[in-house]
């Protein structure tokens, strides 16, 4: 008996190749999923797998002909593999050395990709990017699964990330401003003690309710959750927790991992990343921060609120990188005011814990004397790392580039047909509303809509009080650039909805073009920055120049007069100052 070998499906709208290479010649011996010939479609090549062990008899066609999906390459007669029964044509493979590693990334996804499936769209992860992607692409009629490991959906954002730092923020800068501020008001409370347990619980609730509202949406939108972890095995296929799931679309949503440092090893409990920070059941007397960027400065600033001593220490000579320089500065004095220590220009090189605490030795970044520093708490918050290794993405054939970032097209799609990916795990900033813009745009695409992110209009803000917020480019950026631009200033000591709550630190900057007006850029520091810069992006994603900012009626008194006349002050007419 003999088997035919044929094209197997290309997937999507790919139906022709040539063949590039025949692997193994008639009368080679073959073990079943051996590679035996090399096809090229337009998109990638692909290796065409002998369908079990066997002795290949004649190809029916040659090197360089074009071939169609289902036409027989060759035939294949059933039997033990792997050993040459038939003299010879070519030599055999060589053996896989650890100096030259067999196992090849890309080709043999195509070459295995399913005929029917279980789902239109599988999405790995459940983070913002991925479980907003889920309920767009189940809103556009696809049928949706998405797979997850945590116990809970929402990611990273919503169980250890954005929800429970933003609920601590909240309830830190309310302990601290009855401790500290009600008193200027007039209002006299004797004695504010802190209930950390009952704090963390609060938290927990937030978070609860938060990650039930997804699985609730799930539910109303006919998505499957598929519990476990899933592997991602070729175009079409996956697996979870090694049972086989295939859809025809699937999209990696897998997020991201906090940074490591040599020296410093995380326990979660004396040396924490975020996570940990979001659960201590004590305010440490000392805790030293390793990174002066978002992370550390937000969770720096709710311990320092509850109490504890917080050096930061920053390897650059400025906080929060890729902000607008002027508003870093200001951000570094207000803090520095408020009591967070700042070691910027240094670095840590080791972390030695023993039962007292963790001594860390820091030098200058650029070399110099060496010191310690003790702490009973250390955060480590140098950024974050996409979360691309340990679930077949490499073996599958997926590219990634040299930060272990999932290289895409400008649609999303991967390296390998019908295989997307979005969010934290591909490049960009890692911001969950840039993940949940990519998770609507890439099942808009899928369904033949215009999906589309204007990544040139995507804020980023600093939860800290005062918030800092931004939206496109920076001073720096046009300098560089080459751009000619208009600065306008305004001071949130000037507004008078500041001034009657007590918040005058900071100001609003925006940046217009000299020559067409439109804003490039707008940057805040100031009570309730992250609300105010809403409206900055939007006048970004319309073209808006700073005219049509400062035409715009804005209710008074509110903080949003501040951006008004900022972009009043492009033309030097604020009113109020
Ligand atoms: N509010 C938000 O939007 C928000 C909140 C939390 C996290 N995030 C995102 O999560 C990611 C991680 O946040 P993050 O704060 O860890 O990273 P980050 O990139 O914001 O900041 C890391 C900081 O650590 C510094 N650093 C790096 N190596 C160092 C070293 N060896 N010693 C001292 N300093 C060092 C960097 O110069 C940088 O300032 C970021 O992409 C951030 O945008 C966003």
């Amino acid at each position: 008996m003999t088997i035919d070998i044929k094209v197997p499906t290309l997937g999507e709208s790919v139906t022709t190749a040539t063949v590039s290479k025949w692997l193994k010649q008639p009368g080679d011996a073959v073990n079943a999923d051996e590679p035996i010939a090399e096809l090229e479609t337009d998109k990638v090549s692909v290796e065409v797998p002998a369908p079990q062990a066997g002795v290949l008899g004649a190809h029916a066609v040659k090197e360089g002909d074009e071939v169609e999906v289902g036409t027989v390459l060759t035939t294949l007669t059933p039997g033990a593999g792997g050993q040459k029964v038939a003299p010879a044509v070519k030599p055999a493979q060589p053996a896989p050395t650890a100096a030259a590693p067999a196992a090849a990334p890309t080709p043999k996804a195509v070459a295995e990709a399913p005929a029917e499936t279980d789902y239109d769209v599988i999405v790995i992860g459940a983070g913002p990017g991925g479980y907003v992607c889920a309920i767009r692409a189940a809103q556009l009629g696809f049928k949706v699964a998405c797979v997850e490991k945590r116990a809970t959906l929402g990611g990273t954002c919503l169980n250890v990330g954005c929800i429970p730092s933003k609920a601590l923020l909240q309830q830190s800068e309310n302990f601290h401003a009855a401790k500290d501020e009600y008193g200027e008001m007039g209002i006299i409370i004797d004695s504010v003690k802190l209930d950390l347990a009952k704090m963390m619980a609060r938290k927990q609730s937030v978070v609860d309710a938060n990650v039930k509202g997804v699985e609730f949406l799930f539910k109303k939108n006919k998505i499957t959750w598929l519990k476990g972890t899933g592997k991602v095995e070729g175009t079409g296929r996956i697996t979870v927790d090694g049972k086989p799931v295939t859809a025809k679309h699937i999209v990696i949503a897998s997020g991201s991992d906090s940074a490591g440092l040599p020296g410093v090893d995380v326990d979660e409990k004396q040396i924490v990343t975020s996570t940990g920070a979001l659960e201590l059941s004590a305010v440490p007397k000392k805790m030293v921060v390793i990174g002066g960027g978002v992370i550390g400065l937000e969770l720096g600033s709710v311990w320092h609120r509850l109490g504890a001593d917080v050096t930061v220490i920053e390897y650059l000579d400025r906080l929060v990188p890729g902000t607008d320089n002027e508003v870093a500065k200001t951000f570094q004095r207000i803090l520095t005011k408020q009591g967070l220590k700042m070691k910027l220009g240094h670095k840590v090189t080791k972390a030695e814990k023993s039962a007292k605490g963790v001594t860390l030795t820091v030098e200058p970044a650029q070399g110099g004397t060496a010191e310690t520093l003790e702490a009973d708490v250390v955060l480590l918050a140098i950024g974050r790392t996409a979360a691309s290794k340990g679930f077949g993405l490499e073996e599958a054939g997926i590219e990634l580039d040299k930060r272990g970032r999932i290289v895409t097209d400008a649609h999303y799609a991967t390296s390998v047909p019908g295989i997307y990916a979005i969010g934290d795990v591909i490049a960009g900033p890692m911001l969950a509303h840039k993940a949940e813009e990519e998770g609507v745009a890439v099942a808009e695409l899928l369904a033949g809509q215009a999906g589309h992110v204007n990544y040139g209009a995507i804020p980023a803000v600093v939860y800290t009080w005062p918030e800092v917020a931004t939206v496109g480019k920076t001073e720096e950026n046009l300098k560089e650039e080459g751009v000619s631009y208009k600065v306008g200033k305004f001071p949130f000591t000037a507004n008078g909805r500041a001034r009657a709550i007590g918040m005058t630190d900071g100001f609003v900057k925006v940046l217009a073009d000299s020559t067409t007006d439109q804003v490039l850029g707008v940057h805040i520091i100031g009570p309730m920055a992250g609300e105010l810069i809403a409206e900055c992006t939007m006048a970004i994603e319309f073209g808006a120049s700073s005219e049509d900012i400062a035409r715009t009626c804005h209710a008074h008194p509110t903080l949003s007069e501040a951006v008004k006349e900022a972009a009043l002050d492009v033309d030097k007419r604020a009113i109020h100052i």
